[in-house]
């Protein structure tokens, strides 16, 4: 059995006021023990985050890192500085990166292999945009996103794969069920043929992309789901709670 993960990415969203959230969740949860709620604030929060996180059901991550351990990189967190912080997560290969930063797969990879050398477990972001979709190319980028992202050596634990279809990404179009199996079906079966059974069936597979209260409970039922990435809905306690609790009674 998976464990269930409810992942909350803040994007440049948050304050110092709203890590209230973060001991909310805590007190909401306090009795779960099957799944993983990790909260991903802005670097600056990081620290505080995981203070308040400490010894809850809420654990920490980062939104991105570097691919090196130091240097002159302004600007820029490496993998360890995040383990250093107190977090346990770092997300990497977000859309809006891939987008805005020109990330490439072979980008997404080094940032990934980069977290599990820190000791970090990677939320690693792929998805087709609406052009990809409408051309019916969703499934090959999706496996070239997995060929070119996903580094070599995952030990099932250390990775989690978000499928983020970027057209749902904040706009409120959530994908059908039939689309989400479609492909969290397809991601299952590739990991299994590139890992094998044992590593391949271990890691966790997330789906992101307009994830409300309202749309939890059905996108929960795909067989391949086991939690989700959420923006949005995780800023406030009222919002990713029901979340949360769909995940848990999936
Ligand atoms: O990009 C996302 C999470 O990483 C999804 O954002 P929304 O839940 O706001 O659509």
């Amino acid at each position: 059995m998976r464990r269930k993960m409810a992942a909350g990415n803040w994007k440049m969203n948050g304050s110092s006021a709203a890590l209230s959230v973060i001991s909310d969740l805590a007190a909401a949860h306090a009795d779960n023990t099957d799944t993983d709620i990790v909260i991903c604030p802005p670097a600056p929060l990081l620290f505080r985050a995981s203070e308040i996180a400490r010894s809850s059901a809420v654990t920490i991550g980062a939104q991105d890192c570097h691919s090196e351990t130091a240097g002159a990189f302004t600007g820029d967190i490496a993998a360890p500085m995040i383990a250093d912080a107190g977090a346990t997560h770092v997300i990497v290969g977000h859309s809006e990166r891939r987008d805005a930063y020109r990330e490439s797969n072979s980008d997404v990879r080094a940032k990934a292999k980069a977290a599990w050398e820190a000791g970090l477990v990677a939320i690693l972001c792929i998805g087709e945009s609406a052009e990809d979709r409408e051309a019916d190319n969703t499934l090959d980028i999706i496996a070239g996103q997995l060929s070119g992202s996903v580094p070599n050596g995952s030990t099932g634990d250390n990775l989690v794969v978000a499928y983020e279809p970027v057209w749902a990404i904040g706009t409120g179009a959530v994908a059908t069920t039939a689309q989400i199996d479609e492909v969290h079906d397809f991601i299952r079966a590739r990991l299994v043929q590139r890992f094998g059974a044992e590593v391949g069936n271990a890691i966790r597979l997330l789906y992101g992309g307009s994830v409300k209260p309202g749309n939890a409970v059905e996108i929960f039922q795909c067989d391949n789901v086991d939690g989700a990435l959420v923006g949005g809905a995780s800023l406030k306690a009222q919002d990713f709670t029901p979340i949360i609790e769909a995940l848990i009674a999936s």
